[in-house]
């Protein structure tokens, strides 16, 4: 079976520097599904290690619908002509969004902006033949939307359920470990996911002892208050400064790794545990909110160190996981039944990694690449 990725499409933009890559790593049902991101420092490498996770993680959300794909586009996503690229990207990437390759948004690229876009060019909602000729696909995209819409602990559903996820997968492979109650935890970001998995630590019991964004890290060993951070939030995940406790610390995001604490969660950026920053990691699990965050150098340092991982395609995968369930009558549009439904299969596979992991001796991300691996490579719609 081809384990290679089955589309990688290149393009270079006619009006400025940019520069943009396709990848659909495998087609389900004739269907993939991934987001678009755009950011100064994106490599074709990089889009086609995303596009991959996505189909691991659709295999891993149990999904019957989907593989794996991913857009990216090098270019400064707060350039005031950033929306004309995305436009004239996703224009040239036409053909094969009509063929099945749904690239939503992702890091600097707003799903709303993609739908727009794709309204404008005549291609509407990315769906295969089969999915346009039956009604019933409208009705569980209108299910999801209302779903994603709604509110779960004040936040709204889109934007918590990946952070929840995250945070499950992280207790059930802490309990696994045997870890004691009240382990100390750090995240880098606080956005969609790093605040709602925050929030959801701290009702779980965790110690929120460190947070870093895109301006700073604040430390407390005593835990920060996450509510009232989450709270005061400002756009863009930003931490509001102006409502710190006098006893918290104040140090540069860089330092980040340097936190004394039990469990690390990167939740922004990519490779941000690399050959360079791994020795630094003090911490004996790391919970891979974000995608891709460690790179394969790091894996065999944290490796040597005995750091336990829960890999991304296993813990993050809860906003996929809302489609799949909707859309196949698992659950119906009930926030609760929602967050149960993840957190079931979050908790079911992060449970298997690290039973396997300790049965064979091999690294959880190892196991969870067998165990995930995606056995379905169709071809796109014609
Ligand atoms: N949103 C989802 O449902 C979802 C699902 C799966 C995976 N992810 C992945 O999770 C990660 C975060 O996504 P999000 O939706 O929370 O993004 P977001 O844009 O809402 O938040 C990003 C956060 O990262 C912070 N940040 C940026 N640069 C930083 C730096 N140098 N140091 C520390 N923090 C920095 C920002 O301040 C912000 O708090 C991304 O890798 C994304 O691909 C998101």
């Amino acid at each position: 079976m081809n384990k290679k990725p089955y589309i990688v499409v290149e393009w270079n933009d006619t009006e400025s520097e940019a520069k943009g890559w396709l990848c659909a790593y495998n087609f389900v049902n004739h269907y993939c599904g991934g987001g678009t991101r755009m950011h100064p420092t994106v490599t074709r490498e990089e889009v086609i290690r995303l596009a991959t996770t996505m189909g691991y993680k659709y295999k891993a959300c149990e999904s019957r619908t989907t593989g794996g794909c991913k857009g990216g586009i090098a270019y400064d996503y707060k350039a005031p002509d950033a929306k004309d690229v995305l436009r004239r990207y996703l224009t040239a990437m036409a053909p094969y969004i009509n063929a099945g390759v749904s690239i939503g948004g992702d890091l600097g690229v707003d799903y709303a902006d993609v739908l727009a876009i794709l309204d404008d060019l005549g291609i509407g909602l990315p769906q295969t033949k089969a999915m346009r000729a039956d009604p019933k696909f409208r009705q569980y995209i209108k299910n999801h939307d209302d779903a994603c819409a709604m509110r779960y602990d004040g936040f709204l559903m889109y934007d918590m359920i990946t952070g929840y996820g995250c945070a499950f997968a992280l207790d059930e492979a802490w309990k696994f470990k045997k870890g004691p109650a009240g382990a100390r935890v750090v995240l880098q970001g606080f956005g969609c996911v790093g605040a709602s998995m925050a929030w959801c630590l701290d009702k779980m019991g965790y110690k929120v002892v460190g947070i870093a964004d895109a301006n700073l890290l604040v430390t407390c060993q005593d835990g920060l208050d996450v509510q009232k951070l989450v709270k005061t939030r400002k756009p863009k995940g930003e931490l509001d400064e102006t409502v710190f406790e006098a006893n918290y610390d104040v140090r540069p995001n860089s330092e980040w790794l340097d936190v004394d604490c039990d469990i690390l969660v990167p939740a922004a950026l990519e490779d941000v545990i690399n050959k360079d920053t791994a020795p630094r990691v003090k911490a004996g699990m790391i919970v891979e909110a974000a995608n891709i965050p460690t790179t394969a150098e790091a894996d065999e340092i944290l490796a040597e160190k005995g750091v336990d991982i829960c890999v991304d395609f296993v813990s993050n995968l809860g906003g996929i996981r809302i489609y799949e369930a909707l859309v196949f009558g698992i659950v119906g549009p009930i926030p609760q039944d929602i967050v149960d439904d993840t957190e079931r299969v979050i908790r079911k596979n992060t449970r298997l990694v690290f039973e396997e992991a300790k049965k064979t001796g091999k690294t959880q991300r190892e196991v969870a690449r067998e165990l995930f691996a995606p056995d379905v490579f169709d071809t796109p719609d014609n």
